[in-house]
């Protein structure tokens, strides 16, 4: 595949992800915002719901605090009787009037004077607290309105008319333009006492007699989708105000939201899609460079020396890479092995490596038999083919081939355990490198043939140390014997180390005591 064939589709593929990702982060945001807004419209509703109950109920509760009082009010209806009436009627507008009704049912008095005769009503119901009943049409006023009455302890009752008007500033729809209705309505048997709006009931459930708070969103029989909100009055709780949103209108999300979130959506496509091209530019360069230095000769080998430290003879050597960089000089591995490893460049250096490392070591394996050279490799490498015949054909050279994999490599990949019985099955050996540091059961090392195990240099740095690691090293060494395994130990860097590891029985060892890592021309001195 060509560079300009892969950024392409590679384009393509960063737009689709980017789309995706957007699409799912902007669905989730979308719904967020519905349900909030929702939420919101419904408390707006909510909100003015209470409103108008707080501004009954203060009224409601005005007028019964005058009823109340009036247990003193005298039912032979004198001047002073009628006068306090009169006040309360003048005091308070929503009233209209207020009367006195005897036991048998006979109007004596109301703010408006004495009457003789008295007029003949319903007989007060002699039931304890404030109730309502109306609307009726006096003969004093004719015009409808409310008697709202508290019937006293000796069986008079005093009551006090509300002209419906009163609650039309009350209820007035005019005032909530987010509402379709508001009832005011007995509340156990649903009929409105005073609407305003278009009244309709919900389908399909069944909310009187309503005591308490009911919130419904549904089918109206209008045929509409409605939300409700009812909540019976404090003071006169027979009583309930119940209001209405149209179902539709609390589902709109605003148009402010909707270019807000088109606007981010659209951000995000182009911000994303740019991050992955990004992305995708920052790991092709890093491979361009890469494969540069290789095509360049820039990167080379230097060989640290395997050392037999009963003898102190060199018995192998471990093949390290170096990046002869133009301007920042030499490159230890760390700073480009990961990021070969990240965009598969990793499989040019390695080719380029054993190749390398074949043309320098010729010698010296021709004349040594038992030299062991070892190569660091990760499970990746196992699945490339090209890699897989430059290790074949470096065995052929080389006697003694060791491959170094992490205990991560040999776990992590199904795919390589194949590969490594096959390269087995050719002589060439499988180390564990850095052993120990591993974080998986050891059940690996008797299914696969590994041969040999790198203690890791945090354990040999340990060793004459009280520290967590000490007692591991001596496990590892104790298990190692257990399985029949080879031990090599790196990293180690004083003589106290090599006399400890010796003494444990571990005589293969890598390290700056003996040697550092040297280009081949040292390499050949020592050989
Ligand atoms: N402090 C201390 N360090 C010592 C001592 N003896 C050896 N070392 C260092 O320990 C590292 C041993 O290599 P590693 O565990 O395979 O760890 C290697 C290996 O994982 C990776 N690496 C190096 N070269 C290659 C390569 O050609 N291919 C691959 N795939 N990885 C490589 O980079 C890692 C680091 O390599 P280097 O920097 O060359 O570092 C080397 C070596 O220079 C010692 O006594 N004291």
């Amino acid at each position: 595949m060509t560079q300009g064939n892969h950024s392409l589709t590679d384009r393509i593929k960063n737009i689709v992800v980017a789309w995706l990702i957007s699409s799912l982060l902007f669905g989730l945001l979308a719904i967020f915002v519905y349900v909030q807004q929702k939420d919101a419209a419904k408390q707006s509703v909510q909100a003015a719901s209470e409103l108008i109950r707080l501004e009954l109920d203060t009224q409601l509760r005005n007028i019964d605090r005058f009823l109340k009082q009036a247990e003193q009010l005298n039912q032979a209806c004198d001047g002073r009787t009628i006068s306090l009436m009169r006040e309360q009627v003048f005091v308070n507008p929503a009233l209209s009037e207020i009367g006195i009704v005897d036991q048998s049912g006979r109007l004596l008095c109301n703010s408006f004077g004495r009457l003789e005769p008295a007029v003949q009503t319903t007989e007060p119901i002699k039931q304890p607290g404030l109730r309502y009943h109306g609307p009726i049409i006096t003969d004093f006023l004719q015009v409808p309105a409310f008697v709202l009455a508290r019937t006293r302890s000796d069986g008079f009752e005093v009551n006090a008319l509300l002209p419906t008007s009163w609650l039309s500033d009350t209820l007035d729809i005019t005032r909530h333009k987010n509402l379709a209705f508001i009832a005011l309505l007995d509340g156990d048997t649903g009929v409105p006492i005073f609407l305003r709006g278009q009244y309709t009931l919900p389908l399909g459930e069944v909310i009187f007699p309503m005591r308490d708070e009911t919130e419904f969103e549904g089918g109206f029989d209008d045929g509409t989708q409605k939300y409700i909100f009812a909540r019976p009055l404090a003071a006169l709780p027979q009583l309930t105000i119940m209001v209405a949103s149209d179902a539709k209108q609390l589902s709109t999300i605003k148009p402010v939201w909707l270019l807000t979130l088109l606007l981010l959506y659209c951000a995000s496509l182009v911000g994303l899609t740019m991050l992955l091209n990004h992305y995708d530019r920052r790991v092709l360069s890093s491979r361009a460079l890469l494969l540069g230095a290789i095509s360049r000769q820039e990167l080379f080998n230097v060989y640290q020396p395997l050392v037999d430290a009963t003898t102190r003879e060199v018995v192998g050597v471990e093949v390290l890479i170096r990046w002869q960089h133009p301007l920042e000089g030499e490159l230890s591995p760390a700073y480009f092995i990961p990021e070969a490893e990240r965009d598969g460049s990793i499989q040019e250096l390695s080719v380029y490596q054993i190749e390398k490392a074949l043309s320098e070591l010729r010698t010296i394996v021709q004349s040594r038999h038992n030299f062991k050279v070892s190569f660091n490799v990760n499970g990746y490498l196992l699945t490339c083919p090209d890699y897989l015949k430059m290790l074949h054909q470096a065995n052929e050279v080389i006697p003694q081939l060791t491959i170094e994999l992490t205990e991560r490599d040999v776990l992590s990949q199904a795919q390589i355990h194949s590969v490594l019985q096959s390269l087995v099955e050719q002589g060439v050996e499988i180390a564990i490198d850095d052993f120990g540091t591993g974080y998986s059961g050891l059940h690996y090392l008797q299914s696969f043939s590994i041969d040999l195990l790198k203690i890791d240099q945090t354990f040999v740095a340990s060793i004459g140390m009280d520290n967590l690691q000490s007692p591991v090293l001596n496990a590892v060494i104790e298990m190692a014997n257990k399985l029949d395994k080879k031990l090599i130990a790196e990293g180690v860097e004083t003589a106290h180390q090599a006399e400890y590891l010796s003494r444990q029985g571990v005589t293969t060892h890598q390290g700056w005591y003996y040697y550092k890592a040297m280009p081949i021309h040292e390499l050949k001195q020592i050989c």
